[in-house]
């Protein structure tokens, strides 16, 4: 069988000097925020016959999917990057060039319909909107879904609104009856709960019948997820032990030890693109779930669909309202904004019977049956400010979330101002804090706190990024502790690692402390799966101190405390997804800093996306 990718060639790297285009020609020094990356695009597509406007395309269309969109929007090019004269003759300069073609042509950039793609992102989209409509298409095996029903034990009505419909026992029954199923929602709404329901059903029922039970893989984008997940899975299954029909051994011994990131299952640990897991060689595995899957970008989310079996499930988790994947594309928020969610088709409202607890206006979008939204957080009662704080941001209501933010309530502080002497006060505060790191010597101590608090940042650099709040706080311990400002590694350092690094097991996000063992050597810390694990600094992969980080840095963790500070101007990654993602990594104390004006235009605006996946997989 061919891999998926097989027939999509890569643009070739061409290092022969090219003085024929002057680089002034394509580019005027205005246009910053192209990359050598887009500009080098450019210059190859001159060196094979495009015309000026026509390379211009290219490096737009590499600038776009930079900026996390999918493809260029020909009728939304910023006037900055080329001129309206240059955009008004751009479709015909792009219809007469060799280097475009249609879908289904093998050609470097392909338009259709107003969106132009680098094919390699064209492909990904296509083949995973494909991919998953035949997922969706295909019926698994039948399973009996009565154990779900309320009065079963299994999913118990909820005691305020006991005729209410039990979203998470409907999530369960979506996935049991198909091959594909999202189950979306926010902090503490049971998605880990009702996955382990579920995976329970499947494997009783395998053993009821004498069959072999199924062979499940949990999976997260990053190693901070995937340790999460595990831990939540682990706890699910305690608290399932109340339940005395629940045979804990024969279940759990069936449900996966370990939770691996994406790269890890699909086998992408080198320098490759290309998975050894693929459609001619797919994943062994007869269910496939996948937690924080708002993070997981287009490139990657095609791969892993390519690679599941057409009799196994895919099961995505996640909160379509946060942060998309810092590369391109926002799948689970496309496959979420549709429709499809929450309704069913006549056929599904049939099966559930009284699981829906009111008949609906039936369905006929694709990804109707497949996208279960949860509702209630177990986390945010409906008294939590952080909970109705988070609602507000979702819904845009600036009023709401401004009077949240005034009115002043034990789970959230707010500081109306971000400036550098407010800051450098908070700095003071959070060096006392983080003073108990020094004093300590016991690891376990030292990481419980760090997974205690943390400061979230909405940008790296300048006054109110994480870079500047991590030197503030550590000048002022030096200080305190009398400690050599030279060197790196002082007893009581928090850091975290940047990159995966299968060799030490250690994974983007992971976070560590630094401490004297008792002879005067640094050893720096982690908690592993099985416990704590030691490494010499020079052991470990690139990493940063981390009393503070980014909210991006921080998804797929979550903290009792978070102080959150946003910056006191405008930028332009202060979007609403951000706002949200940062104030729900708080479980119980949420602290904001941040100046009026730029917290107000967070939560007004909204990050779009430009992609066509949504189009293709409703089409
Ligand atoms: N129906 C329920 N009845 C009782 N407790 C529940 C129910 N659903 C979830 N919980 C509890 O709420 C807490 C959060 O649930 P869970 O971890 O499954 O949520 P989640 O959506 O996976 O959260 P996260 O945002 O952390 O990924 C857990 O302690 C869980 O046991």
């Amino acid at each position: 069988m061919k891999d998926l990718f097989d027939d999509i060639p890569e643009i070739e790297h061409d290092d022969t000097p090219h003085t024929d285009v002057e680089q002034s020609e394509l580019y005027p020094a205005e246009d910053a925020s192209l990359a050598d990356l887009d500009l080098a695009l450019a210059h190859w597509a001159r060196r094979h016959g495009a015309d000026r406007l026509v390379a211009r395309a290219f490096a737009l269309a590499s600038w776009a999917v930079a900026q996390g969109h999918t493809c260029l929007a020909l009728d939304a090019i910023p006037t900055g990057l080329m001129s309206a004269a240059n955009q008004a003759e751009l479709p015909t300069a792009l219809a007469a060039s060799d280097l475009v073609g249609e879908p289904g042509e093998v050609k470097p950039l392909i338009l259709e319909n107003d969106r132009l793609y680098l094919q390699r992102y064209h492909a990904y989209e296509t083949k995973l909107a494909e991919r998953l409509r035949e997922l969706m298409a295909a019926e698994p095996n039948p399973v009996n879904v009565d154990t779900l029903k309320p009065g079963n034990g299994l999913f118990v009505p909820d005691k305020a609104n006991p005729n209410a419909t039990n979203w998470q026992a409907v999530a369960a029954f979506a996935a049991l009856r198909h091959h594909f199923t999202v189950i979306s929602g926010g902090p503490g709404t049971g998605k880990t709960y009702t996955i382990v329901r579920l995976l329970r059903v499947l494997i009783e029922a395998a053993i009821e019948k004498g069959d072999t039970p199924p062979l499940i893989a949990l999976a997260a984008p990053t190693g901070k997820a995937a340790a999460r997940m595990l831990e939540s899975v682990r706890n699910g299954l305690d608290d399932m032990d109340a339940d005395t029909n629940f045979d804990h051994v024969a279940v759990g011994e069936h449900i996966p030890q370990t939770a691996r990131t994406l790269h890890r299952l699909l086998g992408l640990t080198g320098v490759t693109t290309r998975p050894r897991f693929n459609a001619g060689n797919p994943l062994p595995y007869d269910v496939v779930i996948v937690d924080e899957a708002s993070m997981v970008d287009l490139p990657m989310m095609a791969k892993l669909a390519d690679t599941i079996r057409n009799d196994a499930r895919l099961i995505l988790l996640g909160d379509r309202y946060q942060l998309a994947s810092v590369e391109s594309g926002s799948v689970l928020a496309e496959i979420c904004a549709n429709a499809g969610v929450n309704r069913f088709t006549d056929d599904q409202q049939a099966a559930a019977g009284d699981l829906l607890a009111e008949p609906r206006e039936p369905a006929t979008h694709a990804l109707a049956d497949h996208v279960v939204t949860l509702q209630t957080s177990r986390r945010f009662n409906a008294d939590s400010t952080i909970g109705r704080l988070a609602a507000a941001v979702n819904a845009g209501d600036v009023e709401a979330a401004e009077a949240l933010l005034n009115a002043g309530h034990d789970d959230l502080a707010y500081t109306p101002r971000s400036d550098a002497a407010t800051l450098s006060q908070l700095m003071d505060r959070l060096a006392d804090d983080y003073a108990g790191l020094i004093e300590t010597t016991d690891p376990t101590l030292a990481l419980t706190q760090l997974g205690r608090q943390c400061v979230l940042t909405a940008v790296r650099q300048g006054p109110a990024g994480s870079e500047t709040i991590n030197a503030g706080i550590t000048e002022r311990l030096a200080r305190r502790f009398d400690l050599n400002a030279a060197d790196a590694w002082y007893h009581g350092r928090p850091v975290m690692v940047r990159q995966n690094d299968y060799r030490t097991g250690l994974y983007n996000g992971d976070v560590g402390v630094a401490l004297y063992n008792d002879f005067g050597q640094i050893r720096v810390w982690f908690m592993g799966d099985h416990g704590l694990r030691a490494f010499l600094p020079s052991a470990l992969p690139a990493h940063d101190s981390v009393y503070a980080m980014t909210i991006h840095k921080s998804q797929g963790s979550e903290f009792d405390s978070v102080t959150l500070v946003l910056p006191d101007y405008d930028v332009p990654v202060l979007t609403r997804e951000l706002f949200y993602t940062g104030l729900t990594r708080a479980r119980r104390r949420l602290v904001v800093f941040a100046d009026k004006q730029p917290s107000r235009r967070a939560v007004g605006w909204q990050a779009v996306r430009v992609s066509g996946l949504a189009g293709r997989i409703a089409s």
